[in-house]
């Protein structure tokens, strides 16, 4: 068993994802304690049986280390590597799809001509008319129960701009080179792509009328289609690319199950309201 000190050294390249693949290629020196694990044969199958979590704590030029071809420590370590090759191809395929699909992005591109409508979709996705349209329907609701749909829509809503201005500033992901950046009414975190804030409203928001406005069929399929022409139009404007929206889809379904277990109650307001006054 590894002293603590020595499996710091097995570690010392960097995080398991980058040395995934320099490790077992960096074979030409390996640190003398590990010399020694490798040429040992108990130690070797003591190695060996190990759990997985344990063998990638220690480094692996045991084995392959002394020319015998790739060990299953091997394989094991370039696990991560192959996750990270998985992750650049799929971003080099969002980035790819998304430049092919950015159609409107100004009125040059070659479905230019269509970019109105799509700005108009972007407006009706935007945080100002929802939080404006709930604090109205707020006021002019004369039914308790109403009030208390409107109220807790008006804080699914801020909870949305706070979340996604969060992952925003932490993930920090650029927007696509071909958008304009000409938006209106943005906040400084709104110049990064990732979530796609419109994508992660369209979706809770979606999720709130339909669970608390009796709609017709008719209805609940169009506010679905809004919902999805919402997303597309972001990467159409050249605004985010795919996996933006995609996430902020799956975040905002996500952000309205969170607006459930938090739902104000009229109990919870009375008390409230009853603190305030
Ligand atoms: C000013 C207010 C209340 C909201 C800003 C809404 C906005 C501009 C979000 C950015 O959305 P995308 O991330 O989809 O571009």
């Amino acid at each position: 068993m590894p002293s603590p000190k020595a499996k710091n050294a097995g570690r010392s390249g960097g995080s398991p994802v980058l040395g995934g693949l320099a490790k077992p290629l960096n074979r030409s020196s390996p640190p003398q304690h590990l010399q020694r694990q490798g040429s040992d044969p108990t130690t070797a199958r003591l190695r060996a049986s190990e759990s997985p979590t344990r063998r990638r704590g220690s480094n692996s030029s045991t084995g392959s280390a002394s020319g015998q071809g790739p060990s299953e420590e091997d394989g094991i370590r370039l696990n991560p590597s192959l996750i990270r090759v998985s992750l650049s191809s799929l971003l080099a395929i969002d980035l790819w799809l998304s430049k092919r699909l950015g159609v409107c992005a100004c009125e040059d591109s070659s479905c230019g001509s269509v970019r109105p409508l799509m700005k108009l979709l972007e407006v009706s996705g935007h945080g100002i008319p929802w939080l404006v349209g709930a604090a109205y329907c707020l006021y002019k609701s004369d039914s308790a129960a109403g009030q208390e749909v409107m109220l807790n829509l008006l804080m699914g809503l801020l909870l949305d701009l706070i979340l996604v201005g969060f992952v925003k500033a932490v993930v920090r992901r650029r927007r696509p080179a071909h958008n304009q950046m000409d938006m209106f009414a943005t906040f400084s975190v709104d110049r990064y792509s990732f979530p796609s804030g419109h994508a992660t409203r369209a979706a809770m928001c979606g999720r709130f009328l339909l669970a608390h406005l009796v709609l017709a069929p008719p209805l609940r399929v169009l506010v679905v289609l809004w919902v999805g022409l919402v997303g597309l139009s972001r990467v159409l404007l050249g605004r985010h690319n795919v996996t933006d929206v995609l996430f902020g889809f799956w975040m905002g379904y996500c952000q309205y199950n969170l607006v459930e277990m938090m739902w104000l109650s009229p109990q919870t307001l009375q008390g409230l309201l009853g603190q305030l006054a």
